[in-house]
């Protein structure tokens, strides 16, 4: 029987009275449990308190909670009350001390962030091969990918993206995360799957739903999760997302082991491969349970992400048209130059296009913070500060991007202030660039856990963005602002409604 049914079955053939001291009971407990969760350690940290209610705040107001804090620590590690506990934010000159701890000391928050165990039923340490298998073959094998990522945006964007003849109200999100998503399927997986709707239906909402499941299991204190998790609708669809990812790689993962048995044998670049080759256990090789699994979290990882930057990209070239223009010269130029067919080093060469991407992160990156990792044993830092074991730790990068001593002007959009920066002096080149890692510059994480994609994603979010402006016109709707930014905790998502009015270039 199960959980659901044992419980619809216990509660059916029980008296008011019994029903009652059963409902004060499991209030009891949970009110019990709840009030350990949020007990604050007594670790010595100080503890920084937002104004007003800070843990609606939290929820809802949560890049400005975080500038308050930072605003009075930046220079000191502080405890912060967060939806998942209290945590420790770092200052940015911890960072380079610990950006490369090991492990088995310092592993990535990622998987807690998530509560993995309840949506990814796999032993946990197999759910690292998804980043070891990236950190270790995507770069190199990037000229490839940039070949599909290229075929993919010349051959799909025609198909998602309509004629218009007159000024059309386009819902760009959901639009962009379509097309991400099909090209994201054909250079990661490959094998027809990015032909497959139900696999890019799958892939476009799961992200959605590994964020809300986890939001909603985290109101839940852990002794409560084993019965709650029943409850939850998006986890119950992520959890047949899963089993219908096996079926649909099952087949691949058969023709992968046939075919490798053959005399001519060239070994796909794909990262099931890469996957494949790293398994430690042998038994996971194939596993079409477990390549389920990671491909559906290599997915969250990358279609969404890179969907959400294309579309606050596109809502910022409506808003701010004075950069239209200046993009189109600059791509125009620079395809010229390459002979009218996109290379990796002509895409190089969009020095204004990458600052404006990189404004665009500044102002509205997915995360409010990143480089969140767990403290497996008390770290004691070359100043003495302790971080103490079981702690978890993050850098509040959201208040960092909008920092005035790092960024003059912080609220203003300057779509050219990364180009300027990168010109400042010969040695700035290399610092300023989309996929530039600094304490400024956090959106991409930092260390060993940083993320391994940012190259493919930089490119790709400039191919749609040279095809879209090239194609098209952009405005906002008459009467209407920039689409908001919606917040969640530590998300921020832009609206999915939002339109944009796009007209084919006369
Ligand atoms: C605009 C697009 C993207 C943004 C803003 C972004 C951002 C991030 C951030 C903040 C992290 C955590 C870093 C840390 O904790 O230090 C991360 C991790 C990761 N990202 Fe990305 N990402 C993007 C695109 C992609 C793409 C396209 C892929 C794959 C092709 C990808 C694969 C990964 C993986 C595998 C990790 C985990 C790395 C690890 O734990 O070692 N990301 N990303």
């Amino acid at each position: 029987m199960s959980l659901q049914a044992f419980l619809q079955e216990l509660l059916s053939s029980r008296t008011p009275l019994q029903l009652i001291f059963i409902a004060s009971t499991f209030t009891t407990v949970a009110y019990l449990a709840l009030r350990s969760f949020t007990k604050r350690p007594n670790d010595g940290i100080p503890l920084y308190t937002p104004q007003g209610d800070y843990k609606k705040r939290w929820s809802y107001d949560n890049p400005h909670a975080l500038q308050e804090a930072y605003g009075r620590n930046r220079n000191s590690l502080f405890k912060i009350w967060t939806s998942q506990g209290y945590q420790l934010a770092l200052p940015a000159r911890y960072l380079d001390e610990l950006k490369m701890q090991p492990d088995t000391k310092f592993p990535s928050a990622l998987q807690n962030f998530f509560i993995g165990p309840y949506l990814w039923p796999v032993e946990k340490w197999k759910l690292d091969y998804v980043h070891k298998g990236l950190h270790k073959d995507l770069n190199k094998h990037l000229p490839s990918m940039f070949l599909d990522a290229k075929d993919g945006a010349n051959e799909l964007i025609p198909v998602e993206f309509p004629e218009c003849k007159e000024w059309t109200p386009i819902k760009v999100h959901p639009t962009v995360l379509k097309l991400v998503s099909k090209i994201n399927t054909k250079l990661l997986i490959g094998n027809g799957l990015e032909k497959n709707k139900e696999w890019i239906d799958i892939s476009a909402s799961y992200t959605k739903n590994i964020f809300l499941s986890s939001a909603k299991l985290r109101v839940f204190h852990p002794l409560l999760r084993p019965v709650a998790q029943f409850f939850i609708a998006e986890l119950r669809d992520v959890w047949r997302c899963n089993s219908r990812a096996k079926e649909l790689l099952a087949p691949i993962l058969a023709e992968k082991q046939l075919k490798e048995r053959g005399q001519d044998y060239k070994k796909p670049v794909d990262s099931i491969e890469w996957i494949r080759d790293d398994a430690s256990d042998p038994k996971d090789k194939n596993d079409p349970h477990l390549h389920a699994i990671l491909q559906l979290i290599l997915g969250a990882l990358s279609v969404n992400t890179t969907s959400q930057l294309i579309t606050n990209c596109i809502y910022n070239l409506a808003t701010y048209p004075e950069y239209a223009s200046l993009l189109r010269d600059e791509s125009k130029e620079m395809l010229t130059q390459a002979g009218g067919e996109w290379t990796m080093d002509s895409m190089g060469k969009l020095e204004k296009t990458d600052s404006f991407i990189k404004e665009t992160l500044r102002h509205a990156g997915h995360l409010t913070l990143t480089f969140q990792r767990q403290a497996k044993k008390t770290i004691t830092l070359k100043d003495g500060t302790q971080i103490p074991e079981g702690a978890t730790v993050f850098f509040p990068t959201v208040a960092a991007n909008f920092d005035a001593d790092l960024y003059p002007n912080p609220e203003t959009f300057d779509g050219l202030r990364f180009y300027k920066l990168r010109h400042a002096s010969p040695e700035n080149e290399k610092k300023f660039q989309l996929t530039s890692i600094s304490a400024e510059q956090m959106q991409f994480g930092m260390g060993r856990h940083a993320c391994p994609g940012r190259a493919i994603a930089s490119h790709q979010v400039k191919l749609i963005l040279a095809h879209l402006l090239e194609k098209y016109d952009f405005r906002l709707k008459d009467g209407e602002g920039r689409p908001k930014t919606v917040l969640f905790q530590t998300n921020q998502f832009p609206d999915p409604q939002g339109e944009i009015l796009f007209r084919n270039r006369r």
